[in-house]
């Protein structure tokens, strides 16, 4: 698995607030959709491309177009919500697929309340959208999810990692032979007690929606 922490000095300004305790809700969805937009640019270098010829004014011109089957963009409700925007911004021919899921806040184990994907990701790049990589278990869940459907390159964008996810994923995913990538703005400290990455930046979900 790879795993990539952006090292951007942008990306960490924005990040700095976003932690702050004082930021509001509306700062903090803004902040959220800025800091993905940075974080796609870097999670997107390997996206397929095909040649394409077009005519410039001034004459013929060899570029490239997204390929098809088109890139599925995933967010893991709620939180993932909330990255949504400043990823399609990027690929705005991408189609999106949804993931409800929740970590029971007693177990840390994830579960899955709503699940709407195609049904066949044979062939698809998918991008999978969390800002938090806390215990690990909600995106492995997610990156069976994507595998079992048939996707072939699964690539997920967060905005904090906790050290203990990603070893989690790096061993449950071990045996697969998709390749699967974490693009990520900051590798924080560890987790506590409670499964909360420190210094982390709280309950991404209530910090965008609100404590429900
Ligand atoms: O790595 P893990 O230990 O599985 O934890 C991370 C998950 O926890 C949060 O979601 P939460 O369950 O709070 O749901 P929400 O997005 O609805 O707030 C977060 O958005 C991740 O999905
Ligand atoms: O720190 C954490 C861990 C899991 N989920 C969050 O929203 N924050
Ligand atoms: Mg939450």
């Amino acid at each position: 698995m790879r795993v990539h922490v952006a090292d951007h000095p942008l990306i960490a300004h924005k990040l700095t607030a976003l932690r702050d305790e004082t930021t509001d809700s509306p700062t903090f969805r803004r902040l959220a959709d800025e800091l993905v937009t940075l974080l796609a640019y870097e999670a997107t270098r390997d996206v397929r491309v095909q040649p394409v010829e077009v005519r410039t004014p001034v004459g013929p011109a060899t570029g490239v177009r997204l390929s098809q089957p088109k890139p599925l963009v995933v967010p893991i409700l709620r939180a993932g919500l909330g990255m949504l925007d400043g990823m399609v911004r990027l690929l705005p021919t991408a189609e999106v697929g949804f993931l409800g899921m929740v970590r029971d806040e007693s177990t840390l184990k994830a579960t899955t309340y709503a699940n709407r994907l195609p049904d066949d990701l044979s062939g698809r790049q998918c991008y999978l959208l969390d800002p938090m990589l806390a215990t690990g278990g909600t995106l492995a869940a997610a990156i069976h999810f994507l595998v079992d459907l048939g996707a072939d390159d699964i690539t997920a964008i967060t905005l904090l990692s906790a050290p203990e996810g990603v070893a989690r994923l790096e061993s449950e995913l071990a045996g697969l032979d998709v390749p699967v990538s974490v693009v990520t703005a900051a590798m924080d400290e560890r987790l506590n007690e409670h499964g909360y990455i420190v210094p982390g930046l709280g309950d991404a979900g209530d910090r965008l929606y609100g404590v429900v």
